[in-house]
């Protein structure tokens, strides 16, 4: 397990870049088993969950070319075969990429075997909407020890699914499903976030027939035939955000080179009502604390266009500087506030509640979910010895580190590497203080 050891009170400032969205590029890596030509996607970071997605490709038959630092894979699926299952076993807990492989499995080989799946910590994390879609679909499920085999030995129909929640991931499970499925399928309440935008465009570049609607709907028309793809992976938006709540927190100024405005418009307008400043140019954004206090808000994260809850962890650290109550509602997991007992060690005044506080009630309102947030600011934030739980949690963590005074010890940042780049390199380049340990 590797540590930083922070020694914190120096404003971030500088220019870093972010390069493709985590959550797209693992999925856009997925869609290529799909064809039967070639594929090339670029602007791919090197991130941990590249490497899981690559790993479990190659096991299935498919090559896979890197150039890291170029951002380019190149991927080859036309020898595409059934790896051993307990070479799949290897996998397990990685990453929640896998269960994604389960409709291109089933159509380049009949069959599929899944790992149990990884991720993030902060919830739950069922798996149901993923087995009724695919089941819909006419996939036999069969749940082992340690995994789960899906077999569709009368092939895969077209259906209708409406969504109890707008998933991002049961969204893709139904898109990368449905375009080789015999016959139409119809989505009503999807998820529709820019990554699966995104994944949509490289599907339709592949040959796919997809049409999204206004209102949640998406329709596909199933083909026999899927090619390759030559596409560049969007940036990454929740790592550009982070960035800039780390620019806000440390009173700093950080120009992120590859984050667009049209994919965090409301990260934008939560940004500036906290009292962030910020330039935008064709190239990147410039995020600035304003140099005076920041302020307080009531914020409740959701499914795009809403406030994503990616976003929410790094943000709660700047609120510990905002003076006032602030408010956070999470409605998107149940327990995505198990970073904030490291933050009141080290000084801030955070409470959390089971009641849904500051908007409307969600999912979890009147359930044993500590999903609200409220804290209370300014407080200084002093040194402490912080395990990492999660990837954005332990952003977070550095961001206190690095926001705090004195010396700071953050411990398993290798969970980080899961979504952020060469993340000491930027915060080298952005001139903060540490050591690796
Ligand atoms: C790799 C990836 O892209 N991860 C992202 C993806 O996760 P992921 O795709 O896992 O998130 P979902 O959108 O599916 O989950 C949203 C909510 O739906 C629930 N649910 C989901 C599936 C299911 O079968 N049953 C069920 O109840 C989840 O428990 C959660 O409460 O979208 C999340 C929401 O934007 C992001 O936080 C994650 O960073
Ligand atoms: C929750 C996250 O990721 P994953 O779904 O991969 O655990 C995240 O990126 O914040």
């Amino acid at each position: 397990m590797s540590h930083l050891r922070v020694h914190g009170g120096t404003p971030l400032a500088g220019e870093i870049t972010v390069r493709g969205a985590k959550n797209f590029v693992s999925k856009a890596m997925v869609a290529a088993v799909l064809g039967e030509e070639p594929s090339e996607l670029r602007n791919v970071p090197e991130i941990r969950d590249v490497n899981v997605v690559a790993g479990l490709l190659k096991l299935h038959g498919v090559q896979v070319e890197r150039d890291v630092a170029g951002g380019v894979v190149r991927l080859n699926p036309r020898f595409v075969e059934t790896a051993h299952k307990a070479d799949i076993d290897t996998h397990a807990g990685a990453s929640r990429i896998p269960i994604l492989l389960c409709g291109p499995l089933l159509h380049r080989l009949g069959e599929a075997f899944i790992p149990d799946l990884g991720g993030c910590r902060i919830g739950d994390r069922p798996i149901d909407y993923h087995l009724e879609i695919l089941r819909q679909f006419g996939a036999q499920v069969d749940k082992l020890d340690a995994g789960i085999l899906i077999t569709a030995p009368r092939g895969l129909h077209g259906t209708k699914v409406d969504l109890p929640y707008p998933s991002v991931g049961a969204t893709e499970q139904l898109l990368l499903t449905a375009v080789r499925s015999h016959g139409v399928t119809e989505l009503r309440n999807a998820a529709i976030e820019p990554e699966i935008m995104d994944l949509i465009a490289v599907l339709q570049r592949m040959g796919a027939i997809i049409s999204v609607d206004t209102d949640r709907v998406i329709r596909v028309e199933g083909v026999d035939h899927l090619g390759g793809y030559t596409h560049t992976a969007l940036p990454d938006r929740i790592e550009a955000a982070s960035w800039a709540s780390a620019a806000l927190a440390t009173e700093g100024d950080v120009y992120v080179r590859g984050a667009r405005q049209a994919d965090m418009m409301t990260f934008l307008n939560t940004f500036r009502k906290v009292g962030g400043t910020f330039d935008i140019d064709d190239d990147g954004i410039r995020f600035r604390h304003p140099g005076t206090p920041l302020r307080s808000i009531v914020l409740e994260t959701d499914v795009h266009p809403g406030f994503m809850t990616d976003w929410q962890q790094p943000l709660v650290v700047a609120l510990t500087q905002a003076t006032g109550l602030s408010i956070v509602h999470e409605t998107v997991y149940e327990n995505r506030f198990g970073f904030t007992e490291a933050l009141r060690q080290m000084g801030s005044t955070i409470q959390v509640y089971r009641e849904c506080l500051g908007g409307l009630e969600c999912r979890f309102g009147q359930r044993n979910f500590f999903h609200s947030a409220v804290i209370s600011g300014p407080t200084p934030l002093r040194a402490a010895d912080i395990e990492v739980p999660d990837l954005r949690g332990g952003f977070s963590h550095l961001i206190a580190a690095l926001a705090a005074v004195g010396t700071s010890d953050v411990r398993g940042i290798e969970l980080i590497n899961r979504g952020y780049e060469n993340f000491t390199g930027k915060l080298e380049a952005l001139g903060a203080k540490f050591e690796t340990v």
